[in-house]
C-alpha cells in the first residue's frame, strides 16, 4: 500500500468522518481507533516523543482551564452561532484575547475544538465531551485528587522497593498528597472535590453501554421475584444512578430498590435526589459490617472492589455473603482484563487504583481467586464493552 493514498484517505474520512460506513459497529469502530492511534504512535519521531510525554500534564491543565472559565460551554451552546470567533469566545469567558489565542491554539493542536478558519472556532466530539457535567467534574477530580497521587508514584516505589502495592493505609496517594487520610476520608473533608467525585462517578460511562443492555436481569435474576424482599441493592452506588437505570428498565418489580452508601453520600442523596430517585429506598450501610438487609434477589457492585486490594475485596464480599439466601445472586460489574492488548483507558484505571488505593483491576484468573477464597461460585460472566472489558460476573453461595 502506498503511504500517500492512505494519507488522502485518511484525511478524507477527517473531514467528513460521516461519510465512513460501517462506524454503528462497535467493535469496527473501536478497531480503527485503536489502529489509528497506533499507527501515530509508531510513526513518531524520537525527538517528539518526549516532548509528548514531558508535556502530558498540559492536557489535564489546560482542559481545566477551559472548564473554570466556560469555555467548552461557551462552544457547545445550543443556539450557538458557529463558527465562534476569539472575540466572541473572549466576551463570553472573560478570557484576555491575547491569551485565549493561545489557548485556541494549542486546543486545535491537540484536537479539543475545530478551527475552520483563522480566526473561527467550533466545537467537536472532545469539546462535547469536557462541556458535559460528567466531563467537566472529571477534570476536575483528576486536577485535584488524582494528580498529585499519580505524581507521587515514582517516590512511592523507590520507598517500598518497587513491590506491588497490598497496604491502602499507604500508597502513592499519601506521598504524593502529603497526608495521612486515605481518600475517602480526605473527600469527607474536601467538599468541593466530593462536588466533583459524585457526578463523575455518574457520568464517567457516557457513551457506553450499561450493563442492562446485554444482561437480562428479568431471566437471569429477576423471575418470580415478588414484594417480600428487595429486588436490586446496589452496594456504594455512589448517588444512585444505577439504581435509577434499573428502575427505568424494570418499573413491573414490586420489590424494593434500594441504594445503599456511607452515611455522607447518602444525606446528600436525600438532601437533593437526582431525577429519578422516587421511589428508590436510600440506606446508609458501611460495607466492612455484615449485610443487613437480607435475602435481595440482587447485590450489586460497581467499581467497588476494584477500589482494594485482594484481602479487602473478599472482607467486603464475605460481608455481603451474610445477607444472602437461596435465592440471592451478587453482581459484580467490573472489567475483567484480557491476558494480551489491554485497552489503554482499563490499563490506566488500573493504575489510577494503584496509586490512590493500592486498589487493582483484575484478570479472569484473579476474581476467580478471589471467589473461590470467599466460596461463592461463579455462575456467568456477561461482556457488555468493548472500551474497557467491563463485565457483569454473575455470583452464587457455594
Ligand atoms: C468507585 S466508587 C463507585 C460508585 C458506583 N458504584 C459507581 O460505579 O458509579 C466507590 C463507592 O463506594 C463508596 N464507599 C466507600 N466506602 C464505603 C463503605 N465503607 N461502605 C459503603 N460504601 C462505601 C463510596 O462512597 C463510593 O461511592
Amino acid at each position: 500500500m502506498d503511504a500517500t493514498t492512505l494519507t488522502d484517505q485518511l484525511e478524507a474520512v477527517l473531514a467528513k468522518p460521516e461519510t465512513l460506513s460501517g462506524l454503528d459497529n462497535d467493535v469496527t469502530k473501536r478497531r480503527l481507533s485503536e489502529a489509528a492511534f497506533r499507527l501515530n504512535l509508531a510513526l513518531e519521531a524520537g525527538g517528539d516523543t518526549i516532548h509528548r510525554l514531558t508535556n502530558a500534564p498540559l492536557e489535564l491543565a489546560l482542559s481545566r482551564v477551559g472548564v473554570q472559565t466556560g469555555l467548552w460551554t461557551a462552544l457547545t451552546k445550543e443556539n450557538a452561532l458557529l463558527p465562534l470567533t476569539n472575540s466572541q469566545l473572549a466576551k463570553e469567558t472573560k478570557i484576555d484575547p491575547a491569551l485565549l489565542k493561545r489557548l485556541l491554539r494549542y486546543y486545535q493542536s491537540k484536537g479539543m475544538v475545530a478551527q475552520t478558519g483563522e480566526d473561527a472556532f467550533a466545537p467537536n466530539n472532545i469539546t462535547k465531551a469536557l462541556a458535559s457535567v460528567g466531563g467537566s467534574s472529571g477534570i476536575n477530580y483528576f486536577a485535584e485528587m488524582i494528580y498529585p497521587a499519580l505524581m507521587g508514584i515514582p517516590e512511592y516505589l523507590r520507598k517500598t522497593e518497587h513491590a506491588n502495592p497490598s497496604n491502602p493505609d499507604f500508597c502513592p496517594w499519601h506521598v504524593g498528597h502529603k497526608t495521612e487520610e486515605s481518600p475517602f476520608s480526605w473527600l469527607n473533608t474536601h467538599p468541593e472535590c466530593m462536588g466533583y467525585f459524585l457526578p463523575w462517578m455518574a457520568g464517567q460511562r457516557e457513551g457506553n453501554p450499561e450493563f442492562l443492555d446485554s444482561f437480562d436481569f428479568e431471566k437471569e435474576v429477576g423471575a418470580g421475584s415478588d414484594s417480600s424482599a428487595p429486588v436490586f441493592v446496589d452496594v456504594g452506588g455512589a448517588i444512585g444512578h444505577q439504581c435509577i437505570l434499573f428502575k427505568s428498565r424494570y418499573p413491573q418489580y414490586s420489590g424494593r430498590i434500594v441504594l445503599q452508601e456511607q452515611a455522607h453520600v447518602i444525606e446528600q442523596v436525600k438532601a437533593a435526589p437526582p431525577p429519578g430517585m422516587d421511589g428508590i429506598d436510600a440506606q446508609t450501610y458501611d460495607f466492612w459490617g455484615p449485610q443487613q438487609l437480607k435475602g435481595a434477589r440482587a447485590y450489586y457492585l460497581r467499581n467497588v472492589l476494584h477500589d482494594f486490594p485482594p484481602h479487602k475485596a473478599k472482607e467486603i464480599l464475605t460481608n455481603i455473603k451474610a445477607g444472602m439466601t437461596e435465592q440471592s445472586v451478587i453482581l459484580i460489574d467490573e472489567m475483567v482484563l484480557p491476558e494480551i492488548a489491554t485497552p489503554w483507558r482499563a490499563a490506566s484505571l488500573d493504575m489510577d487504583m494503584l496509586a490512590c488505593l493500592a486498589g487493582v483491576e483484575r484478570s479472569a484468573k484473579e476474581w476467580g481467586e478471589i471467589f473461590e477464597a470467599v466460596g461463592l461460585e461463579l455462575v456467568r460472566t456477561v461482556q457488555y464493552t468493548v472500551q474497557c472489558n467491563d463485565c457483569i460476573m454473575v455470583l452464587k453461595q457455594k
